[in-house]
């Protein structure tokens, strides 16, 4: 029986060879040519406190629809206000109502670093989101073999980009180490199941060598949950439902951003991390 996950990347694959149907890859790699460097995300997310990774996030398949999001630049501006370290968006379509039209207009709009957010299985997605002006790219180890994991990250670095390596389990969190993972994500939501344990974070942080910076994705609700992350030892926490569903993204971006750097977090984190910033 096929996991959401196996469903997600199906889709995914489809759309894939659609648009490098319309778009060959030479094409693609041309255009990547008049795109300003990427900004240096593992840079901007070292540093005091814990830091947030803010998500443009439409729908999902755990919640459905979540939130219009009529003008994703907007949105991004107001995280942005917020204090968000970087703007996380969404760019498949069947499941989370994304695009790449989305990462456009986010990337015109904000100077902080730019994530996309997607289900990469194939480098042309990394040439997409280098020619969309990403800074980030999300690989998920889960849905990748070792050996295209690998070639991923090396493709997504030698654009300049930096790769947020997503785990979900200690298999997985040795297997993003081995490929070189510079930001390890761990998902607390079970990608197969849909499942979000909030221990998951603290179960596996532990095993993440001093320099590999560590983020925690999903489940967070509010101010308690980023410190309850900083705790355990997150350097940033990725964010969507919980800011895309509120009154005001740029209040509720500012409290979580003022609850990572709340001197409690300070002082633990600088020691638990030797002053990794
Ligand atoms: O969010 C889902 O339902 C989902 C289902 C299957 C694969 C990925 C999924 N979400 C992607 C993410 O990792 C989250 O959008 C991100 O971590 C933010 O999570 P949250 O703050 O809980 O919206």
């Amino acid at each position: 029986m096929l996991t959401v996950l196996d469903q997600i990347i199906e889709g995914v694959r489809a759309d894939l060879a659609e648009r490098r149907a319309a778009l060959p890859l030479d094409a693609l790699r041309e255009r990547t040519a008049d795109v300003p460097s990427p900004v240096d995300a593992l840079r901007r997310l070292r540093g005091e406190g814990v830091h947030v990774i803010a998500e443009v996030k439409r729908s999902s398949p755990s919640k459905g629809a979540l939130a219009a999001i009529a003008d994703p630049a907007a949105l991004a501006a107001d995280y942005a206000a917020g204090g968000a370290r970087v703007i996380s968006v969404l760019t498949e379509g069947r499941r989370f109502g994304g695009s790449l039209a989305d990462l456009d207009a986010v990337r015109s709009r904000v100077d902080v670093p730019v994530l996309r957010k997607d289900f990469v299985v194939d480098p042309y997605q990394v040439w997409e989101a280098r020619a969309h002006g990403a800074d980030m790219v999300l690989l998920i180890v889960a849905a990748l073999e070792q050996e295209v994991l690998v070639s991923l990250l090396e493709r997504v670095e030698s654009l300049g980009m930096h790769a947020l390596v997503e785990v979900h389990d200690e298999a997985e969190l040795h297997r993003a180490l081995s490929a070189g993972a510079r930001i390890l994500g761990v998902n607390n939501r079970n990608l197969k199941t849909l499942e979000v344990d909030r221990s998951t974070f603290a179960s596996l942080a532990p095993l993440v060598p001093e320099g590999v910076l560590r983020v925690a994705e999903s489940g967070v609700r509010g101010p308690l949950d980023v410190m309850a992350f900083a705790e355990a030892g997150a350097d940033a926490v990725l964010v969507g439902e919980a800011l895309v569903t509120g009154a005001s993204p740029r209040e509720a971006v500012a409290e979580l951003v003022a609850a990572g750097s709340h001197p409690a977090v300070h002082s633990d984190h600088a020691h638990r991390t030797g002053g990794r910033g």
